[in-house]
């Protein structure tokens, strides 16, 4: 499971929770200007801006999980499983395999507008990376300081759909949270009220009790909701300090503690990491299930001209 989100305060922020039971072995990535990245067939495109995101590197090929680019464009691919359908490659559109979407408009969009243009051109293809890294079913979020999209490829075509909540969740596709959502109107961050009897005959017992029925597991749909409920109450100051510590404990009320979601054969499902991105300003927060210091890496303290990628392991 994962879930991602944008939040404003003065700034705007984009992160994630990446849910899973092993790491992949993912580092803070800065992948240069002008990077060629190879595609199936022997196509090749290189980017024009530089990102910084979680990645796997294979090969020399940044693998993203989530990232930003320089102009403040974000994305993340959240698993999505059974309803993914990835294309075959079709004549006159631009092939994309499922691996490469996001530097591929990451490297050559500033914006969800943008973006959106480029997406109407592409088919999203079943080719995988290597033999040993095959395609994983995703669906993605983007986000800009003004708008939010989810994107989602299934069989019956490829889905763009705005999304004012901002905030994206596993299964099922996004119009099902949509729609689920609306059964929460009622919860609310305000005292309970007696609504019940409608005449003052009950009161609180505690605190918070206007958030009752808020779902509290960790399936997708409840956090989905939960997440959503808690970014869209939440205050904080305008401060970069403020605003990134408010920004994980939006994904802290989602995150997944070791034993609460068992997979089977000693397994369990974790918040393997937890990112915060400020999208005018370049800077990659993140923490690790064992180490919740929040560690930054800045794109604009790197060279964004050199050739190489820049890697910083996981502290
Ligand atoms: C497992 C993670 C999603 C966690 C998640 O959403 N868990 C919900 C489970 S549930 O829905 O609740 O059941 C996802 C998110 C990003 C993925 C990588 C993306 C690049 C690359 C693409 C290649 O093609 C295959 C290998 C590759 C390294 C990918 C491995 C893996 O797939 C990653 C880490």
């Amino acid at each position: 499971m994962c879930t991602a989100v944008s939040y404003h305060t003065k700034d705007h922020y984009f992160g994630r929770n990446l849910d899973f039971e092993c790491s992949y072995g993912e580092s803070v990535t800065i992948t240069p200007r002008r990077f060629l990245f190879s595609l199936p067939e022997g196509a090749e495109f290189r980017t024009k801006y530089a990102m910084i995101g979680m990645a796997h590197v294979a090969e020399g090929t940044p693998l993203y999980y989530d990232v930003v680019n320089e102009k403040g464009l974000a994305m993340a691919g959240l698993l999505f499983a059974g309803n993914a359908v990835y294309q075959k490659r079709q004549e006159g559109k631009d092939n994309i395999p499922s691996w490469a979407l996001l530097p591929w408009i990451l490297g050559q969009c500033e914006t969800v507008a943008e973006a959106r243009e480029l997406l109407e051109r592409i088919a999203v293809t079943d080719e995988p990376f290597s033999e040993a890294l095959q395609p994983s079913p995703m669906h993605w979020m983007l986000a800009d300081a003004a708008q939010c999209l989810v994107i989602e490829q299934m069989a019956d075509g490829l889905h763009l759909y705005d999304n004012p909540i901002g905030v994206l969740a596993n299964n099922p596709p996004f119009p099902f949270h949509r729609e689920n959502i609306r059964q929460y109107l009622n919860v609310t961050a305000d005292p309970a009220q007696d609504r019940f009897s409608g005449q003052e005959l009950l009161s609180p017992f505690s605190r918070g009790m206007g958030g009752f029925g808020l779902p509290g597991d960790l399936s997708s749909a409840s956090r989905f909701v939960r997440a959503a409920f808690v970014k869209l109450n939440s205050r904080s100051a305008e401060g970069e300090k403020e605003s990134v510590s408010q920004f994980f404990h939006i994904l802290g009320a989602v995150e997944q503690q070791r034993g609460c979601c068992y997979l089977g054969e000693g397994k369990y499902e974790i918040t393997i990491y937890s990112s915060c991105c400020n999208l005018e300003k370049g800077i990659y927060y993140y923490k690790t299930y064992d180490n919740h210091s929040i560690t930054a890496v800045e794109l604009h303290k790197e060279n964004l001209d050199g050739e190489e990628l820049i890697c910083y392991p996981l502290a």
